[in-house]
């Protein structure tokens, strides 16, 4: 069966042809910096169409960031489905338009080939009401949708399911923490199979440093800077966008924040310890949620390619069972990267989260 998956994003769509059953990439692209240059969504979506050709796909699989509460599984795109899409934009508007706007333009070329949703959100279902529940009167959060959500869904299910397969135990045997460190960054405590905590929240706004977000601060600083004069849309920016390590050390990229601390800058020095202080906080969280842990999962570009990340992260946690293997660690591409006397395994496992969209696209058709 041949999949066609749209992986739009705020700035970017991503877009992969491939053989669901052999797993093989046939063709792939990605369109950047949207918003720029006079590039919209609308207008990435027809250079890939055009790219793509004329080939007729089985199945179109597309990444829809918030799913809510509603959906809890993959789901076939259907007008009544469009709609509630559109509804749950309110709750992630640099992402949910540009989702819709990807579905749409497939219909529209593919008249006939069925079109499935895969939700960031909707592994994250799982966790309970202690967990997702944000202590802020009841009323209020129920009448807006405010609780917990989560988010890179889809990178944990394909990254779960991997490390069982590594460690060759059967994953409802396993807890897990996986972190998820890309431009947008999170981390999950995976008990069973099942996401009982994620680090994001109502939006992808909450939890680790990373790229250009703030993670987690003290709600007061918004009340704080919107008394000084700072506008919604200020705030917004301020958090999304210019926060992170673009607000400690001037860039998102972690390369750029690594040559820095080897050249002595002081700013980025700040940055990594900033955003490995966070880690190893949820790190240890998640240790206490889980009543330990079998393995530690590092994914996505900071996880798998950032051997300094991991090793500040775990350093001097001997005494939860943590060890790291040097050599291991320092080898690009290893996958187990704890020392062999480890009683926690520790892990590198690169995602694929077009690959997993493919496959629970292909299921339901
Ligand atoms: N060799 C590397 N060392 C450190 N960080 C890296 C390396 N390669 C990539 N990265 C980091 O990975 C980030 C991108 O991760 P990725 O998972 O592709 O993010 P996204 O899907 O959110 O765009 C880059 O911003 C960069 O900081
Ligand atoms: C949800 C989210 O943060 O996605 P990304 O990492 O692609 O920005
Ligand atoms: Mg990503």
């Amino acid at each position: 069966m041949i999949a066609f998956v749209v992986n739009s994003g705020s700035s970017s769509i991503k877009w992969e042809l491939l053989d669901v059953d052999s797993g093989e990439r046939m063709r792939g692209g990605i369109v950047e910096r949207i918003g720029e240059n006079g590039v919209d969504h609308a207008g990435a979506m027809r250079v890939i169409l055009e790219e793509l050709g004329g080939g007729h796909p089985d199945v179109i699989g597309h990444r829809v960031v918030h799913g809510g509460s509603r959906f809890t599984t993959a789901t076939i795109v259907t007008d009544e489905v469009e709609r509630a899409i559109e509804e749950l934009s309110a709750l992630a508007p640099l992402h949910n338009p540009a989702n819709l706007l990807g579905i749409r333009a497939a219909r529209e070329a593919f008249p006939g080939v069925p079109n499935v949703a895969v939700f960031d959100t909707a592994f994250h279902q799982s966790i309970g009401p202690a967990a997702y529940t944000y202590a802020i009167d009841s009323a209020v959060a129920e009448e807006h949708g405010v609780r917990r959500y989560g988010f890179h869904g889809t990178s944990y299910q394909f990254v779960s399911a991997r490390a069982a397969e590594l460690l060759g135990r059967p994953l409802d045997e396993l807890r897990l923490i996986v972190l998820h460190l890309g431009n947008g960054a999170s981390a999950c405590a995976i008990d069973g199979g099942r996401s009982v905590d994620t680090s994001m929240g109502l939006t992808p706004l909450e939890g680790l440093v990373m790229g250009t977000r703030s993670g987690d601060i003290d709600a007061g600083i918004l009340f704080h800077l919107g008394r000084a004069g700072y506008s919604l849309a200020d705030l917004d920016a301020l958090l999304n966008r210019r926060s992170g390590l673009t607000g400690l050390a001037g860039g998102n990229d972690m390369r750029d924040v690594l040559a820095g601390v080897d050249a002595g800058d002081a700013a980025s020095i700040l940055a990594f310890d900033v955003y490995v202080h966070r880690l190893r906080r949820y790190i240890g969280a998640y240790l206490a949620t889980l009543g330990g842990v079998d393995a530690i999962v590092f994914t996505a570009g900071v996880g798998e390619n950032a051997a300094r990340v991991r090793e500040a992260a775990l350093a001097g946690m001997e005494w939860a069972g943590i060890r790291l293997d040097g050599e291991r660690n320092a080898v690009r591409g290893t996958t187990v990267v704890s020392a062999d006397d480890s009683p926690v395994a520790v892990l590198v496992v690169p995602t694929n989260e077009e690959l997993e969209i493919a496959r629970q696209a292909a299921a339901l058709v």
